[in-house]
């Protein structure tokens, strides 16, 4: 048997990331160097299989994770791999996020053929996305484009677009790198529009009781990433979202300084609160939660359930 079980979903993407995180652990663990050592599991989930509407309709996010975790609790996976994005605030008991990758470039990309930028987009452009956050934030600079939803992996939104179904579309920057079509459009700056907390971030998970994989994840474990992901989901649990919120933010750590940027708004874009926080890394949690407290009282009764 293979020393090390590693459950992921079997999307191009999610094989791709594996991929990255078992050739981390083969460079950085001895006892995983042999090309055999680490097995990929991959498990189907409830997330793959709606492909027809939102999933903010069928469930949240937590729908590409639940059967994953359950393999790790039933022994049958020994470690996850995730994209951080897709993560609850909370893990079950029993398991716990224990190493990330160092983070890709967390921006969004602008998929429009000649257009690179949103005000570029003709008035009324058909724009499918399904993120609530990136319909939200479109809109608000843009109250004539029309957007619809458009599901699927990266290959079937970037047919769909092709096929002409909608004139642009919003991907993540991180996604296209991986699969090497990051060419395929535009980076939007974040003042345009702010990424999913946790965008850009590859997580590891795995039993709470099993100290050796622990040890193993610890030594690929990138810290800087640790500590602006912890911000971001400071803040996150604050503002308790549902899936129904649209709620961006992304820190950076630079010479040990946290800069946090988060929002909240309206899924029509009619109203957008923003804040920002710096300050030491240390302090990456309380920053978190002293953002999503501003947000929650600049907000007001209400704004995150209506
Ligand atoms: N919701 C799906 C999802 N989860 C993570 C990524 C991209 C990779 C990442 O953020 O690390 C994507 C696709 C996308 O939004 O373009």
């Amino acid at each position: 048997m293979a020393a090390l079980r590693l459950g992921t979903r079997g999307s191009k993407l999610a094989l791709t990331q594996a991929g990255l995180v078992r050739d981390a652990l083969a460079r950085s663990v001895p006892a995983l160097a042999a090309p055999d050592a680490i097995e990929i599991v991959v498990i189907k989930t409830t997330g793959d299989a709606i492909q027809d509407r939102p999933l903010s309709e069928a469930g949240g996010k937590g729908l590409f994770v639940k059967e994953i975790e359950e393999a790790m609790l039933g022994h049958r996976i020994d470690i996850a791999v995730h994209s951080m994005k897709d993560m609850p605030t909370a893990q079950p008991a029993g398991l716990l996020i224990a190493a990330f990758l160092a983070r890709e470039d967390a921006r969004d990309v602008l998929i429009a053929g000649d257009v690179k930028r949103i005000a570029d987009l003709k008035q009324g452009a058909v724009v499918g996305t399904s993120a609530l956050r990136r319909r939200a934030q479109l809109l608000h600079r843009r109250p004539d484009l029309k957007i619809v939803t458009l599901r699927g992996n990266v290959d079937t939104r970037l047919r769909k677009r092709e096929a002409g179904e909608v004139e642009a579309t919003i991907l993540a920057l991180a996604g296209l790198k991986r699969l090497g079509l990051e060419q395929v459009g535009a980076a939007i700056p974040e003042d345009e529009m702010l990424p999913a907390v946790g965008q850009g971030a590859i997580c590891i998970e795995c039993r709470a009781d099993d100290a050796q994989t622990r040890g193993w994840l610890a030594a690929i474990d990138h810290g800087p990433t640790a500590t602006c992901v912890k911000a971001e989901h400071a803040m996150l649990s604050v503002l308790d979202g549902s899936c129904r919120t649209p709620i961006a933010g992304h820190a950076v750590l630079t010479d040990g300084v946290i800069h946090l940027r988060g929002l909240i708004a309206k899924p029509d874009g009619s109203e957008l609160i923003a804040t920002e926080r710096r300050g030491g890394f240390a302090d990456a949690e309380t920053l978190g939660r002293d953002a999503g407290h501003e947000l929650l009282r600049r907000g007001g009764p209400g704004f995150l359930s209506t």
